[in-house]
């Protein structure tokens, strides 16, 4: 008797599986027709979210502000009134983004040069936009460095190049300005950018996954201990957006995206236009009571990687009658 439903569930697995593979297949043979159709339930939607003039008279300091995400998040808050302050090495890269979105809002942009691994690059920079605009009242840190590399040919001054830029950047922005914000008694929003694995780890990415949970550490402990100077600090964790700076550096022959595609229940990838909204919500007045808040935002991608049974997607409805009658027929224990 054992045999018997021993060898009928593993028929049963056999069909199950060689109908998942048919599927994946036809997933995979047809341009990614289930992403496809999953994602027409869930379009991006690029326009500004918050009313015009949100952020009119508030000053925005963005690390990495010259390209991807940290360029949308800059062009939605100079949309809305913001006046931005982009910072990061490569100044040619900067004054171009500058001038661009400046051109488009007639909102000024400034671009100003600093490496946030260097903390007497970081304070210099502080005076610089000090100079510029006053200290401001919204900050994201959004600069980093990633690749994927398996971990043991990572040299030593790799792993310290991805935790310099990504855990001390961010702390060396963060406690340059906050020290001299409550010593100006100025309240600010601060917002660090980090990712889904910082929560979960993840294989070939382990400085930047050491450096984005050291982030979020910071973050959640500076939320509790400086509250009282006026200061809020939250942190958005990101799915997979396309962006050159990440996807040249994680999937650089292009063979990990449908992958990904393929794992997000939304059945696309994020837009810089939808993380930007989300970002010039946290970093507004409309959020002032949010404080400590870590905000996953990955078409739900992080639960469908921990979901033990998510597999279970691919049975069909007729699979679904086998199954539901063997489970049936059990009886006790
Ligand atoms: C999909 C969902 C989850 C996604 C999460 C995404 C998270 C992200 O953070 S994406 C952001 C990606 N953007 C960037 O990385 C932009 C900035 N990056 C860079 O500038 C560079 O890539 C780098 C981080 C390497 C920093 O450049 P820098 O010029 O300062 O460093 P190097 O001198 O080039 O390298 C320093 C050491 O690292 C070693 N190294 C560099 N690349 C690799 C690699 N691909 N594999 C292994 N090792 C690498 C390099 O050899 C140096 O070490 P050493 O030789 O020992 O001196
Ligand atoms: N795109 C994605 O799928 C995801 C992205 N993220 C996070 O989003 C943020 C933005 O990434 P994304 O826009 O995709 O990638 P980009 O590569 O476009 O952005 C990274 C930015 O960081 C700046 N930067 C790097 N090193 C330094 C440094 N030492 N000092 C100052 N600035 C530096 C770069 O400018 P420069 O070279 O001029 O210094 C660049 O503008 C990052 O925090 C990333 O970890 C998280 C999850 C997913």
């Amino acid at each position: 008797m054992a045999a018997r439903v021993v060898g009928r569930a593993g028929r049963l697995a056999l069909v199950v599986r060689s109908s998942a593979v048919r599927l994946q297949s036809r997933l995979h043979g047809s341009t990614g027709l289930r992403s496809g159709s999953q994602a027409n339930f869930f379009p991006p939607l690029e326009d500004a979210m918050l009313p015009s003039g949100s952020f009119n008279n508030r000053m925005a300091l963005i690390t990495g502000g010259g390209t991807g995400l940290g360029r949308a998040m800059t062009a939605t808050l100079s949309q809305l009134g913001a006046q931005c302050i982009i910072a990061s090495r490569k100044l040619d890269v900067l004054q171009r983004t500058a001038e661009e979105i400046s051109s488009q809002t007639g909102n000024k942009v400034h671009a100003v040069q600093c490496d946030v691994r260097d903390p007497q690059a970081v304070s210099q920079c502080v005076d610089q936009i000090e100079a510029l605009t006053g200290l401001p009242d919204v900050i994201i840190n959004n600069a980093a460095g990633n690749f994927v590399c398996p971990s043991e040919r990572l040299s030593p001054n790799a792993w310290k190049t991805i935790t310099d830029i990504v855990l001390n950047g961010t702390a060396f922005v963060t406690l340059e300005l906050g020290k001299r914000l409550i010593q100006n008694q100025k309240g600010a929003s601060f917002l660090a950018i980090t990712t889904i694995y910082a929560e979960s780890g993840s294989g070939f990415v382990v400085p930047s996954a050491s450096a984005k949970a050291g982030v979020e550490a910071l973050y959640k402990s500076l939320a509790a201990e400086w509250g009282r100077y006026g200061h809020r600090f939250n942190i958005i964790q990101p799915g997979p957006i396309r962006t050159k700076g990440a996807f040249s550096r994680l999937d650089p022959t292009g063979a990990f995206e449908k992958a990904m595609i393929d794992r997000i229940p939304t059945g696309r990838l994020g837009t810089p236009a939808e993380i930007a909204n989300l970002a010039a919500y946290v970093s507004s007045n409309y959020a002032s009571w949010m404080s400590g808040a870590v905000i996953r935002f990955d078409g739900g991608e992080y639960v469908s990687l921990a979901g033990e049974f998510n597999e279970l997607r691919s049975v069909t409805p007729d699979q679904w009658k086998l199954l539901e009658a063997m489970i049936r027929k059990t009886k006790g224990s």
